[in-house]
């Protein structure tokens, strides 16, 4: 690698509390023991860059930053015992992104410790339409499915047109689960139909706040993308032993919950946080989506965007308007 040389990147930069982003010029900096470069290929837009992208000092604390949690690539130099030249892997959230320079960029410098091989039967690209997402997804099922089977009855899900509500779906569909999905789109139902979706509930007839502490009693289990006065329904609605899994906050970080569903139904309430899920369980979940909970229509559909088309489809995934994944590449 020439020292002289710079990649470029989508870069984040605060100017009197505003945050522009632009393409900019970066130069390389040495790697330290342990850490490897990697040219990316393909990243993907979630939600969480986009709030980088903002300037949320929940997730970046520091500006000028390249967001972009997710990366798939091939190492070009590598002071790493595990990994060498020419390695085809796959780098999901831990800092990637946070406080990290991330994926929106033609090269990142990461710790072994965060890089995952490539499953044999993945593509870069098709690793990137799962992404962090789909890693979220499939640990969401994974937890709810130690819990609730098929036959225990449907679970809810929502945020589904959204990157972790849509490839729900689709394990769930794999797994024999039957599906509903919140969505407000009504243009989307057919989508969500394809994807596996059993029944749809629009999110006017699900948001409405009522101060009972249990609803009547309708799904086996739920994932839950959004938060606040859905996920509070979804919990005070499930089945007795049921399970509700919760990562997101997209429409509030807030609850207001009484204990009832918890101690009168026992139902278990499980934090999702795929930041810092364990290696070992990490490369279980990706080998499960590279075979069985593998899903081509999601790939087909998925947008390809360039780093010049991020502000845009940023703006709308903070509108809460995009549907399924954003892959964005860094081929040229
Ligand atoms: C792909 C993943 C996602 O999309 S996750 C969802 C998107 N992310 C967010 O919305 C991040 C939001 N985070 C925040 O808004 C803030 O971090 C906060 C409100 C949760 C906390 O901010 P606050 O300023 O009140 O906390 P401190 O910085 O003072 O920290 C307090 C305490 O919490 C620990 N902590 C902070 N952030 C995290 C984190 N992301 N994960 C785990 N722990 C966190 C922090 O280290 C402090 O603990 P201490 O022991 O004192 O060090
Ligand atoms: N805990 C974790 O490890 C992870 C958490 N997340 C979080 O999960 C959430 C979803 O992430 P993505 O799927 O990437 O986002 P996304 O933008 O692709 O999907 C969000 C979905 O929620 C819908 N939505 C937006 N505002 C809403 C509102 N006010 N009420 C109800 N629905 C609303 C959107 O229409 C969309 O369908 C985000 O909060 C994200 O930060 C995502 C990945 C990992």
């Amino acid at each position: 690698m020439n020292k002289q040389s710079k990649y470029k990147a989508f870069r984040v930069e605060e100017k009197d509390g505003n945050y522009i982003s632009s393409i900019k010029e970066i130069p390389f900096t040495p790697l330290e023991k342990g850490e490897l470069l990697i040219k990316v290929h393909y990243s993907s837009l979630n939600y969480k860059d986009a709030l980088s992208s903002i300037g949320n000092k929940g997730v970046t604390r520091n500006y000028p930053h390249t967001p972009g949690v997710d990366a798939a690539g091939t190492i070009v130099s590598s002071e790493s015992n595990k990994f060498k030249v020419s390695d085809q892997v796959i780098v999901t959230s831990y800092d990637l992104g946070m406080n990290t320079d991330g994926g929106f960029a033609q090269y990142v410098k990461v710790p072994e410790d965060w890089v995952v091989k490539l499953p044999e039967n993945l593509t870069m690209k098709e690793a990137m339409t799962i992404g962090t997402a789909g890693l979220t997804a499939g640990m969401s099922v994974l937890r709810l499915s130690e819990i609730v089977k098929p036959e225990d009855g449907p679970i809810i899900v929502s945020g589904a047109t959204g990157g972790v509500g849509s490839l729900s779906i689709t394990i769930l569909k794999k797994l024999g689960y039957k599906t509903v999905a919140i969505t407000s789109k009504e243009t989307e139902i057919e989508f969500l139909k394809k994807l596996g979706a059993d029944e749809i509930v629009l999110r006017k007839d699900f948001e409405k706040m009522d101060k009972k502490p249990l609803l009547k009693s309708r799904f086996a289990g739920g994932i839950d993308t959004v938060g606040g006065v859905i996920l509070e329904n979804i919990i005070k609605s499930t089945h007795p032993m049921g399970v509700v899994t919760c990562c997101g906050n997209v429409a509030s970080p807030k609850l207001d919950l009484t204990v009832f569903p918890f101690i009168l139904r026992g139902v278990t309430l499980i934090g999702i946080d795929s930041q810092n899920y364990p290696m070992t369980y990490r490369e279980k979940v990706w080998n499960k989506l590279s075979k069985e909970w593998k899903n081509d229509q999601l790939t087909e559909a998925a947008d390809e965007i360039s780093l010049n088309e991020l502000n845009e489809k940023i703006a709308l995934i903070l509108k809460g308007k995009l549907k399924g994944r954003t892959l964005v590449t860094l081929e040229v």
